[in-house]
């Protein structure tokens, strides 16, 4: 039985046959015993030392080189034999199987799909709904059941290629089959399977073979290989792999394959030509593009980002364990602000000339904003501790991009790419994560469409959105329904390609980032009253931006300061912006002792330096004007409302249900898992505070943030004040935005504990 994060799987397969014993098979047999596996294991091969080996090692039960012996009383057949030798297996499956032996489940490990499907169709006239095809992503140079590996599949991914006819029984049981041995299971269609792995897989392996084939057959004596480095290595290793098994892959997916080697020899072309002429900047952008794809390839492998946690590794989780009390003292810096960094990337890759960004926000969200512009043809430098050079390509310069763009987990960047994307002369798709694909986006669809846009979404208006490239877009005047700076911006950004002059309307003040930096690149953009405007087809010029501090990460330690009695924190650099300001005003109506220091302008935002310390808060009904102006920071300001004397009252917030959770509900259960008294209401929620310096406010226990950052952080504050500790479920993704809180908080006098787990 595999154990994942406290999910167990079995298998209850009576009698499995495993035909082809060879590496896959034989570690098949190895992780199901592992596993405790109470079924028989049978083997099927045309080497009877195999089965022997098999037999000896004590993987499988039996075996033999007959088919229909070995099938007698099966309840699952796995087929692992190389890819051009299906048919005849099959055949004789076809053969030994009764036709009403439908309870029999039939599955495979080939590494194309097409072609074992067409095997399947010639063989039994369709794929029999007891079939599933799959494929498991696990693998080793080494060949042969002596190699077999109990844990080769262990936290590898097992693809599955379901037909539509599928039994669902079968599917399910192939599905247990696979997590018993650890792997993470998952479906795509057959025609997607092929082309992925001919990228990611296929392709990478004749490459290898030929490199050092075209070496050896240079050098007689191989002399070469003696001073070949660690590189030649670890590019090479998997020219180790089994010469059969692979010819068989490269017929089978000839097609799939010819495609990704046409890219990759364009590319190869690219570079020769990059080389032969000294062209240094295409060398840079190409180096610099590919070494941080493999960074990031490198943070989903080793699951260190929240991207992991839903891509690769759906049953990996983070918990906060967080001791209740501790002090809040010290002067500290939080990190740079996400709407801005969001933004100094998207202007300064649209800009002419090279743009230099100081204080950008390493975090999930703005890092997949940076990599989806390298995707198209933007050369960046960076980050490097903040500092990131954006070699900007001008208002026409984006290349379309491979394949959708990922924007992981951010509402700001999927809503201000579509503005910018429906501006462009080619197709384009915006992926999320699982939470991102829940969230609304017909906000920006629709006005976009009303601008002349072509785009496409998922049902109910959630992502993905395919948007049509080489749209004529034209300006409108759009009048919002709600206070939202992303569906401003969005709409801003694609008035920069639309003939006339676009306006927007906010029913109230949403943060002004895009304008004032669309100012700063030499765009104008007015405004009078409620109302903004621009005049599409302008271009952008470069020039520094210096992000400070984001005020909804400082907000956390703002909160835990004016919660915790004897508190006294020193907040460096944090933005002000009068857009931005509201949980000052917030904290400031209830009593907090906060004071602005340093007040300065850098890069044309408004900066302090904020001093607070502990003083008793009050309850009290949140001014709706200033709503919009802290629609972040609610999560802590629920936190600061459980501490004050009396009620705190928040309406006109309903925007806080569309987040990355809904947060007024997954605050609610939070506070009422600490015994908090609060009523929900549509648009907000009265908190009844019990704060009073001498004892804790409130008990402690677990609590789920539903991944979503805000939610995670906001709990972990909330402990200062509980009378025990606080566990905080499903915290990965704080790395969007905040992915220093845990060190900072701990810094200041916080005891939190951060537990991963992946098994
Ligand atoms: O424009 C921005 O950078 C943001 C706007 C706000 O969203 P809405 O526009 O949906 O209110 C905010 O919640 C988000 O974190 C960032
Ligand atoms: C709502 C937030 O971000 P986004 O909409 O970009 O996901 C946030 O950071 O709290």
């Amino acid at each position: 039985m595999h154990l994942s994060a406290g999910r167990s799987f079995s298998c209850a397969e009576q009698r499995l046959v495993i035909i082809g014993l060879g590496l896959i098979g034989g570690s098949l047999a190895a992780a199901l015993r592992a596993s405790g596996f109470k079924g028989v294991i049978a083997a099927c091969d045309l080497d009877q030392d195999e089965i022997n080996r098999g037999i000896e090692m004590g993987l499988i039960d039996e075996g033999g080189k007959d088919i229909a012996t070995q099938l007698v009383d099966a309840s699952m057949v796995v087929l692992a034999v190389p890819v051009l030798a299906m048919e005849p297996v099959m055949a004789a499956l076809a053969e030994a199987l009764p036709r009403a032996a439908s309870h029999v489940v039939l599955t495979d490990v080939g590494s194309t799909k097409a072609t074992i499907r067409s095997c399947a169709v010639r063989v039994f006239g369709e794929v029999p709904p007891n079939m599933v095809l799959g494929h498991p992503i696990a693998g080793s140079e080494k060949s042969g059941v002596a190699a077999a590996n109990p844990e080769l599949y262990v936290h590898h991914r097992v693809i599955l290629t379901p037909e539509p006819n599928v039994n669902p029984d079968a599917l399910a049981r192939v599905r247990a089959l696979w997590q018993v041995c650890g792997a993470d299971v998952l479906e795509m269609d057959v025609e997607r399977h092929d082309q992925v792995l001919a990228r990611t897989s296929h392709l990478p392996h004749l490459l290898a073979f030929s490199l050092v084939d075209t070496l050896a057959r240079q050098d007689e004596r191989l002399e070469i290989f003696r001073y070949a480095a660690g590189g030649f290595r670890d590019f090479t290793r998997i020219a180790g792999s089994d010469p059969v098994m692979w010819r068989d892959i490269f017929i089978a997916n000839r097609h799939a394959v010819l495609a990704s080697l046409d890219d990759f020899e364009a590319g190869l072309a690219r570079l020769r030509q990059a080389v032969e002429s000294g062209d240094s900047d295409t060398l840079i952008a190409t180096f610099d593009r590919a070494s941080h794809a493999r960074h990031y390839f490198d943070t989903l492998l080793n699951k260190t980002s929240y991207q992991a946690e839903y891509n690769m590794q759906p049953q990996g989780k983070v918990t906060y364990r967080v001791h209740s009390g501790g002090q809040a003292k010290g002067r500290i810096r939080v990190p740079g602000d996400k709407s801005m960094s969001h933004r100094s990337i998207m202007l300064g890759a649209l800009a002419e000339g090279v743009t230099e960004v100081k204080g950008f926000l390493e975090g999930e969200d703005s890092l997949a904003t940076l990599q989806a512009f390298r995707e198209m043809g933007v050369a960046i430098e960076g980050p490097h501790q903040g500092r990131v050079t954006i070699h900007g390509v001008g208002m026409q310069g984006l290349k379309a991009p491979a394949g959708p763009l990922y924007v992981g987990n951010s509402g700001t960047a999927m809503r201000l790419f579509a503005g910018l994307l429906a501006g462009q002369a080619f197709d384009s798709e915006l992926t999320g994560d699982e939470s991102l694909t829940k969230r609304p986006m017909a906000r920006v669809a629709d006005p976009l469409r009303l601008m002349g846009a072509t785009i496409e979404t998922a049902e109910g208006g959630r992502p993905p959105l395919k948007i049509k490239g080489g749209a004529a877009l034209k300006g409108i005047f759009y009048d919002m329904p709600m206070a939202s700076a992303q569906v401003k911006s969005c709409l801003l950004l694609a008035g920069l390609y639309a003939q006339g002059e676009t306006r927007v309307r906010e029913p109230a003040p949403t943060r002004d980032h895009t304008e004032r930096m669309l100012n700063g690149f030499g765009y104008t953009v007015s405004r009078e009253g409620d109302t903004c405007w621009l005049q599409g087809g302008g271009k952008l010029t470069a020039g520094p931006i210096d992000v400070p501090s984001d005020i909804s990460s400082a907000t956390f330690f703002l909160v835990a300061a004016a919660i915790t009695p004897g508190a006294d924190i020193m907040l460096e650099h944090v933005g002000i912006n009068p857009t931005r300001i509201g949980v000052i005003n917030i904290l400031t109506l209830m009593g907090a002792d906060l004071i602005l220091e340093n007040e300065r302008e850098v890069g044309g935002e408004p900066v302090a330096d904020i001093r607070i310390r502990y003083a008793p808060l009050k309850g009290i009904d949140i001014p709706v004007d200033q709503v919009p102006l802290a629609i972040d920071e609610f999560p802590a300001l629920f936190i600061a409302a459980a501490n004050a004397s009396g009620t705190t009252r928040l309406r006109g917030a309903e925007e806080l249900r569309v987040k990355e959770s809904d947060r007024i509900q997954a605050m609610a259960d939070g506070l009422a898992v600490l015994g908090v008294e609060h009523t929900v209401v549509e648009d907000g929620v009265d908190i009844v505070g019990n704060g009073n310096a001498d004892a804790p406010s409130y008990g402690g226990g677990r609590v789920d943030s539903l991944g979503d950052h805000r939610i995670a952080m906001a709990f972990t504050i909330a402990s200062l004040r509980a009378s025990d500790d606080i566990v905080i479920d499903d915290c990965a993704n704080v790395a969007t935005s905040f992915p220093s809180f845990v060190d900072l908080a701990n810094k200041i006098g916080m005891h939190i504990r951060v537990e991963s787990r992946h098994d």
